[in-house]
């Protein structure tokens, strides 16, 4: 084997395959050399004993620098200091936030925290805050101005913001600093055999590449804390990961499938949890993973609400799973920020009328257009959203075929393929990625130009997080969809979303809208206004006093035209309220994940009828 591939070797001999052991090393752990040279030479990978470089704890910030893995990938000194000038975001720039100072921001619940304008300001410690000057975060993006202060306060979180606007580091921030604090230090997350792992942090997230991303972040802004890091996910050996965990982790990284499985094996247990962050929140709440988050959260030895801090992040949050959520709550801040990506234009969106068998055609002369506006006559990256798996196959080989080099992932990709996919798509030796909606939240893809929805999604969140793979981080981006009769149902949420976003709506596609019976969430709920989201508290509270009885929940910091005249302070609303008005809610929360056991396939018609059984028995 050369370099680090993903495949470790043990026993090689390079014309026999068959006399080899063959194993797969995860992309966290490539950087290992001893375990890479153990595969090469053969050697048991299982007697690496201490490959890991844990830098003993000695108070905040004054833990002995170690000879730990550089994972910013940037110069150090001998003693392992990086070198800050030679810090950055990978191309040398620092990033421009600056299209997201206007972005409108909404909060309520009691006691808020004040924002914070600098990193500076709070109190993160020096050792993070070096590493923050490191990654060339010049100042806070909105949310985590927001978030950070709140949950350094201590308090649950339910955060709605934009793609691409800062939020893992919003959760991690303050959880690693956190950790650094604690005194006396935990058994380096570990209990005294040494085989239980304690993770003093978990963070939930729905696929394997959107963990692994997250657990790659977490190890830059945790380098020489001595906070560690560590990862489980499903499609990779369980005793590599294992084997890691075994060296201690304050920080977990987990797809639910993987930490399920170990926790049942006896590997991993919750019970020292501190930290529970549920990353793309509706998702983990939707689509078959509630029963299984439920199951980790409330039947494990994880602390209750209360004990534990809990915080949930995402781009989208629909009423019915605000109400699914608040059971993981306790006294909870909601904070919404505005959709930048949308809002500010960041994201240029079109939608063309192309009808299913031309599609192919219109495909090709879009990207031969791209191509032709490319810097050196270059295919931008592309990322091409389709419905289904094999339809991603497909387009994948007609794409190879016409001359455009193109990778695919989905589900019944093994990982391997799939790694292989996003590693070449991100490198640009395949411009274009032919994806489902795997791909289709939390990637952070540097450079993605355009995404092309060939196949529109059901409903409008999925859509928000599709174009959200581009115009991240203050950088413009192109989203293009195919729009025709099949798409009907998406039209008027469509069109609100453009309009929102100062986009140009196609007159044709506003008579769709009109035609349109489809009321979305959006539509429903959102009402129109400029925020990601509301808080659900707040309409069924209103909703409460005209029609029930008045219960206060607590502050809203947003301005009285929002509604908030007539609440009262400083409560904390029961989780499940809603209950009060007909346990229908609760039976409706549970279709959401009925009929929708494929965690790749999209079908969001059962949490629709859910929400409309709430409605219709709840409050009319
Ligand atoms: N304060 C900051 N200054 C500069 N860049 C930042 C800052 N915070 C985050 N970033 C960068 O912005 C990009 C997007 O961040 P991140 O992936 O956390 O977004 P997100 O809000 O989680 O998006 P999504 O909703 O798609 O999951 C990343 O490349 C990250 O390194």
């Amino acid at each position: 084997m050369s370099g680090y591939g993903a495949w470790g070797e043990a026993g090689a001999s390079n014309d026999c395959f068959r006399s080899r052991r063959i194993f797969y090393i995860p992309p966290h752990l490539r950087h290992e050399r001893s375990l890479v040279s153990a595969a090469e030479s053969g050697e048991a990978y299982f007697g690496a004993r201490d490959m890991g470089h844990r830098a003993p704890r000695h108070g905040r910030g004054k833990r002995r620098v170690s000879r730990e893995p550089n994972p910013l990938g940037i110069a150090c000194d001998e003693m392992g200091n990086l070198r800050i000038s030679d810090a950055g975001d990978g191309a040398g720039n620092v990033i421009d936030f600056s299209a997201y100072e206007d972005i409108p921001v909404e909060t309520s619940g009691s006691d808020v925290p004040p924002p914070a304008s600098t990193f500076a300001e709070i109190d993160l410690g020096e050792v993070l805050n070096r590493n923050i000057q490191r990654c060339r975060y010049v100042k806070p993006t909105p949310v985590q101005r927001y978030a950070i202060p709140i949950s350094l306060a201590g308090r649950d979180l339910m955060a709605c913001a934009q793609t691409g606007s800062g939020k893992t580091a919003a959760f991690c921030f303050p959880i690693i600093s956190e950790i650094m604090r604690s005194s006396p230090p935990l058994k380096n997350g570990r209990n005294q055999g040494g085989r239980l792992a304690c993770p003093q942090a978990l963070i939930l997230s729905p696929t394997r590449e959107l963990s692994c991303q997250i657990h790659d972040e977490a190890k830059k802004f945790s380098y020489q804390t001595g906070v560690r890091v560590g990862v489980v996910y499903g499609g990779a050996p369980a005793f590599l990961q294992l084997r890691n965990l075994e060296k201690g982790v304050d920080i977990l990284v987990a797809t639910p499938g993987r930490l399920m499985d170990l926790i049942e094996r006896a590997r991993i247990s919750l019970q020292k949890v501190n930290y529970l962050v549920l990353d793309e929140a509706d998702r983990m709440l939707d689509m078959g993973f509630e029963p299984q988050i439920r199951k980790i959260v409330e039947q494990m030895d994880m602390p209750p609400p209360g004990t534990r801090q809990t915080m949930l992040f995402s781009a989208t949050f629909p009423h019915g799973i605000q109400r699914l959520a608040s059971d993981f709550l306790k006294n909870y801040i909601f904070l919404t920020v505005g959709r930048v990506g949308s809002s500010t234009e960041l994201i240029k969106q079109r939608v063309e009328f192309v009808l299913d068998m031309n599609k192919r055609n219109y495909l090709k002369v879009l990207l031969q257009s791209d191509k032709v506006n490319g810097s050196h006559a270059k295919l931008p990256l592309t990322l091409i959203f389709v419905e289904t798996k094999r339809a991603a196959d497909s387009l994948q080989n007609w794409l190879c075929i016409k001359g455009f080099p193109a990778s695919a992932i989905h589900g019944d990709r093994n990982q391997l393929e799939r790694e292989h996919a996003l590693k070449s798509f991100k490198s640009g030796a395949t411009p274009i990625m032919v994806a489902t909606d795997v791909a289709a939240r939390g990637l952070d893809i540097p450079h993605v130009a355009h995404v092309i929805n060939f196949d529109l999604p059901r409903d409008i969140d999925g859509y928000v997080h599709r174009i959200g793979r581009t115009g991240r981080a203050g950088k413009s981006g192109l989203a293009t969809a195919f729009f025709n009769d099949a798409n009907q149902p998406l039209a008027k949420a469509l069109v609100e979303l453009m309009q929102e976003s100062c986009q140009e709506v196609p007159n044709w596609l506003c008579q769709y809208a009109d035609g349109s019976s489809y009321v979305g969430e959006r539509s429903r709920h959102h009402g129109g206004s400029r925020f990601g989201g509301r808080d659900f508290r707040k309409e069924d509270l209103q909703l409460r006093i005209g029609n029930y009885k008045s219960e206060s929940y607590g502050e809203s910091s947003c301005a009285p035209s929002h509604g908030d005249a007539g609440f009262l302070n400083n409560g904390d609303i029961k989780s499940g309220c809603s209950y009060e008005v007909g346990d229908d809610s609760c039976s409706a929360g549970a279709d959401y994940s009925i009929g929708a056991g494929d965690a790749n396939a999209y079908d969001t018609g059962s949490y629709n009828v859910g929400y409309d059984q709430i409605v219709a028995t709840g409050w009319d």
